[in-house]
């Protein structure tokens, strides 16, 4: 009801003070006829961390290309930071940080010397000052140590951490990262997603795409959820996540009678997986209580009994309908 309200009122008022990317009706339509990105209409809170989750082909990147001016939009609107881009690219995007599809980095340069190439192809950065920021970005991502090797050395992982710190060069407001944690192992993953934690604390409003659900859920407070080109859903994870009913699970040597039972006081969903049974969890009405105890008085031995909580996974496939691939 308040956001309703709150997004009439948006919407007569162009961005809201509170909103760092908002794109209203964003439509891409390649030459090739292929229709990318369909009528989006996206809200990014000052502050959060925001997931802008879909499978491969959803239009994630060619969103991410129109927001940063790399393409131009066939149609609708969108504002960075309060701007309108692609108009005023040039002065917005100084304040954003970016990281998109892999830095562009010399190998047969070290880490070091790539970021102070960064540094000086920037014409508002003083150059007295450059060593200073080179040396705070680079212990920023944890590549100090490792600063002095050419750049063709780096693991995968530490190419990725070395685009962040050129992105952090200067003072963010805005980082749009492109599937930051693509390719990484899972160490490599671990050390991105703390730097994001931290970066999130410091205020710096990160955006950044994956089609990794439980990426989402480890560290973004708000998701955007894409299929095909279109939004399919937008807010709060716990939000999201909480839209989906969670499954109830039972555990018992007598899997054929608990799903008999279950099925008798109309569960629906059912999946016997040897000693587990799960159902779509119950409508708030029932009492679970009733539920176990009507297991019991048919005769099933209940080794465990609850209700998992749903995950945003849980929350993708009722909402498109489709599955999702959890891991990459
Ligand atoms: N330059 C292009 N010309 C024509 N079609 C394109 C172009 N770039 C992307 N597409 C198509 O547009 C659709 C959306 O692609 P996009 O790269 O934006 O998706 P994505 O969600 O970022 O996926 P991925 O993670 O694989 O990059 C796909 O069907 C893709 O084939």
């Amino acid at each position: 009801m308040t956001d309703t309200v709150a997004a009439t009122a948006e919407r007569e008022t162009g961005p809201g003070p509170g909103t760092v990317i908002e794109t209203r009706g964003l439509t891409k339509r390649y030459r090739g006829g292929q229709l990318a990105v369909d009528g989006l209409d996206l809200a990014v809170p000052a502050g959060s961390v925001f997931g802008f989750l879909g499978p491969n082909g959803s239009g994630k990147t060619t969103t991410i290309r129109m927001l940063m001016g790399l393409i131009a939009p066939t149609s609708g609107t969108a504002h960075v930071l309060g701007r309108p881009v692609p108009t005023a690219a040039r002065t917005v995007l100084p304040q954003v940080g970016a990281l998109i599809e892999g830095p562009a980095l010399y190998g047969f340069l070290t880490g070091r010397a790539n970021l102070v190439r960064f540094d000086s192809a920037d014409p508002t950065a003083d150059p007295r000052t450059r060593r200073a920021r080179v040396e705070s970005a680079l212990d920023r991502v944890g590549l100090a140590g490792a600063a002095g090797k050419k750049a063709k050395a780096y693991s995968l992982g530490m190419k990725q951490r070395l685009g962040l710190a050129a992105a952090l060069l200067q003072p963010r407001s805005l980082l749009v990262l492109d599937e930051p944690t693509n390719g990484l192992d899972p160490q490599g993953m671990r050390e991105i997603r703390s730097l994001v934690r931290e970066l999130a604390a410091e205020g710096t409003t990160v955006f950044l795409s994956s089609h990794l659900l439980d990426e989402i859920e480890q560290v973004c407070t708000h998701a955007a959820v894409m299929a095909r080109g279109r939004l399919v859903v937008q807010g709060p994870v716990s939000a999201l996540a909480a839209g989906a009913r969670g499954r109830l699970t039972v555990t018992t040597p007598d899997p054929g009678e608990a799903a008999r039972v279950l099925a008798a006081h109309g569960a629906t969903g059912l999946v016997t997986d040897g000693d587990r049974v799960s159902a779509e969890a119950p409508p708030g009405e029932v009492e679970l209580a009733d539920l176990n105890a009507a297991l019991v008085r048919g005769g099933v031995r209940v080794r465990a009994f609850g209700v998992e909580r749903a995950s945003l996974e849980d929350a993708f496939v009722a909402l498109t309908g489709e599955g999702f691939d959890v891991t990459g």
